[in-house]
């Protein structure tokens, strides 16, 4: 059977990963589940100084190499394995690591343009939009950015006021309409990752419903 593919898109710090890790912990022990990042296919940068890496607008499609994350989606659609990048957000470029991932039931596609960018979106066979309003998105990216990403304060405010949040505005909050299930609050919203789980299980383990 053609592994489910779910795309779960949102703005930044809107919640996309939590929920995506909270659906994988659900079927550890069956391993059915496992997460794809959008953020692992940001262009290689390592021939470009840290200065020049910083200017980057990384909240536009350009970006992202969707080409390679396109490709390696139909490889796990059709059973194969894949060996995917690993960014690093300290440096931001992608490492040296690489990380292999084999197919399973359920493929969790999560990212700021799974359902903005045509090719994924018509992949997708339940595409989900984590909707959490500007303000806590802001808070919760700057503890993270500066907690785990390297970031100093002063440089999360630049980056979100220069491009983050006028590229949100175009591309990502317009891309809700495309969505068939909206989960306000992210993570906190027990009750639509609970009717995700719902729908996995029936498809690991259709027996059991
Ligand atoms: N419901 C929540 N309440 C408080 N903090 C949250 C909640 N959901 C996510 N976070 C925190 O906010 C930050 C961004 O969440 P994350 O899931 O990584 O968002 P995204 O993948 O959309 O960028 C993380 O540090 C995460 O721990
Ligand atoms: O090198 C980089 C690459 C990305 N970013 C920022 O990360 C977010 C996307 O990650 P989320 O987990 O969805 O928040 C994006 O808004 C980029 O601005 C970066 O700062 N540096």
């Amino acid at each position: 059977m053609k592994p489910l593919l779910i795309g779960i898109a949102g703005g930044s710090a809107s919640g996309k990963t939590t929920i995506a890790q909270c659906l994988k912990e659900e079927f550890e022990q069956t391993r059915s589940v496992v997460i794809i990042r959008e953020d692992d296919y940001y262009k290689d940068q390592s021939e470009k100084t840290m200065a020049e890496r910083v200017k980057t607008n990384y909240d536009h499609p350009f970006a992202f190499d969707h080409a390679l994350m396109i490709e390696q989606i139909d490889a796990l659609l059709a059973g194969q394995a894949i060996e995917k990048p690993v960014y690093d957000f300290v440096q931001h470029t992608r490492s040296t690591l690489t990380e292999v991932v084999e197919p399973c039931d359920v493929v969790v596609l999560e990212g700021l343009f799974v359902l903005e960018e045509p090719e994924l979106r018509k992949r997708l066979n339940i595409k989900v939009y984590v909707d959490t309003d500007a303000d806590i998105r802001f808070i919760r990216r700057l503890m993270r950015d500066v907690e785990e990403r390297g970031r100093t304060l002063q440089s999360v405010v630049n980056q979100y006021t220069e491009t983050v949040r006028v590229m949100h505005e175009q591309f990502i909050e317009p891309s809700k309409r495309y969505a068939d299930v909206i989960i306000p609050e992210g993570g906190s919203n027990v009750v639509a990752i609970d009717l995700l789980k719902t729908k996995i299980s029936s498809i690991i383990s259709p027996n059991m419903l």
